[in-house]
């Protein structure tokens, strides 16, 4: 049971966390924190949180637990603005897509990474963005990734485990480098993707007439180019060197399709794809299996 929890950044992320404790009895007062008026004040209309307060210092008092859920970007001036406010007993979790970054972020303020802190990242999420995008079933059976370092408490990870399980998640304990690099793969290269094709199209001086003829396949595929740009901007930045190293990698996987097509090669094709269908029909098999 967490006593006072302070969410720092009331939107999809921060909001889900928040209806999903309250709706579990898992959680005493929720106090919010941002800058945008407007999102707070719904928050509160909305039932996410009891109160707010604009100030980051004066939102974490008295907080046994602190949620950071902003865009990456804002981290260390979140961190910074924690500092000399922590209640003795403060647990500090996040859910930020990368995590390198939030730990380098934690050493810089603090000047060195707290036994409080347990960085983690639900692999859960929409395309849209703000408390009215949050939902109380997020993270139901969903998976919740934490990210321990050598210097994390045990009971500070217990706590932390405990409070994702009250929201349905599974945890899944794994390195911080790890983490990073199998984002890079199954979200950060995907969102790559999505934005580039969109963005591609909509610079063609045709573009109104192909956005016309698009479908299903397009509409499935480019979702995710809807999502918040300012959280993509600095996802990329954080996680540069894995999503860096992955692009290059799909580059090279790209120009090779494009030379075996250009050759007409079908054999080479037909394997390409069916190796492709097969990986992605076990893949839904297995998430199938895992929401039974
Ligand atoms: N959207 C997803 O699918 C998804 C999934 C998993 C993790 N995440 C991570 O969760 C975090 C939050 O993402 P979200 O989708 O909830 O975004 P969001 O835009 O819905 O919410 C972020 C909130 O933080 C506030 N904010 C921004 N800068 C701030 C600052 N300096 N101080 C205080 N508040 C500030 C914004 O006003 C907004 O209310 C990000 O770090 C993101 O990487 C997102
Ligand atoms: O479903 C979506 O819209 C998402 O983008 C969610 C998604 C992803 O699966 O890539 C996005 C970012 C994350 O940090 C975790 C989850």
């Amino acid at each position: 049971m967490i006593r006072r929890l302070a969410i720092i950044g009331v939107g999809l992320i921060g909001g889900s966390l928040a209806r999903a404790l309250r709706n579990a009895g898992a959680v005493g007062e929720i106090v919010g924190c941002g800058r945008g008026k407007e999102n707070l004040d719904k928050a509160v209309e909305l039932g996410v949180v009891d109160r707010y307060s604009h100030d980051v210092g004066e939102a974490i008092r008295g907080a046994d637990m602190i949620f950071l859920a902003v865009p990456l970007g804002a981290m260390r001036e979140t961190f910074a603005a924690m500092k000399g406010h922590l209640s003795a007993d403060a647990v500090i979790t996040d859910g930020g897509s990368a995590k390198f970054s939030v730990i380098d972020d934690c050493r810089e303020v603090f000047g060195e990474v707290l036994s409080n802190l347990v960085a983690g990242h639900p692999i859960a999420g929409t395309e849209n963005s703000g408390v009215e995008a949050s939902f109380a079933e997020l993270y139901q059976n969903r998976r919740i990734i934490l990210t321990p370092t050598a210097e994390t408490a045990d009971d500070a990870l217990a706590r932390v485990q405990a409070m994702w399980q009250a929201c349905g998640g599974e945890i899944t304990l794994m390195s911080v480098e790890h983490h990073d690099e199998v984002l890079a793969a199954t979200s950060h290269l995907p969102h790559m993707l999505a934005f580039g094709l969109v963005d591609t199209l909509a610079q063609m001086k045709e573009n109104d007439e192909i956005f016309r003829y698009a479908a299903g396949g397009f509409r499935d595929f480019t979702r995710i180019a809807s999502s918040n740009p300012v959280m993509w901007r600095d996802v990329c930045v954080a996680n540069r060197r894995a999503l860096g190293k992955m692009m290059s990698h799909y580059l090279n996987e790209m120009q090779e399709l494009a030379q075996t097509i250009e050759r007409g090669d079908g054999e080479a094709l037909l394997e390409i794809f069916t190796r492709a269908k097969q990986a992605r029909d076990r893949y839904i098999d297995g998430v199938l299996d895992s929401t039974e």
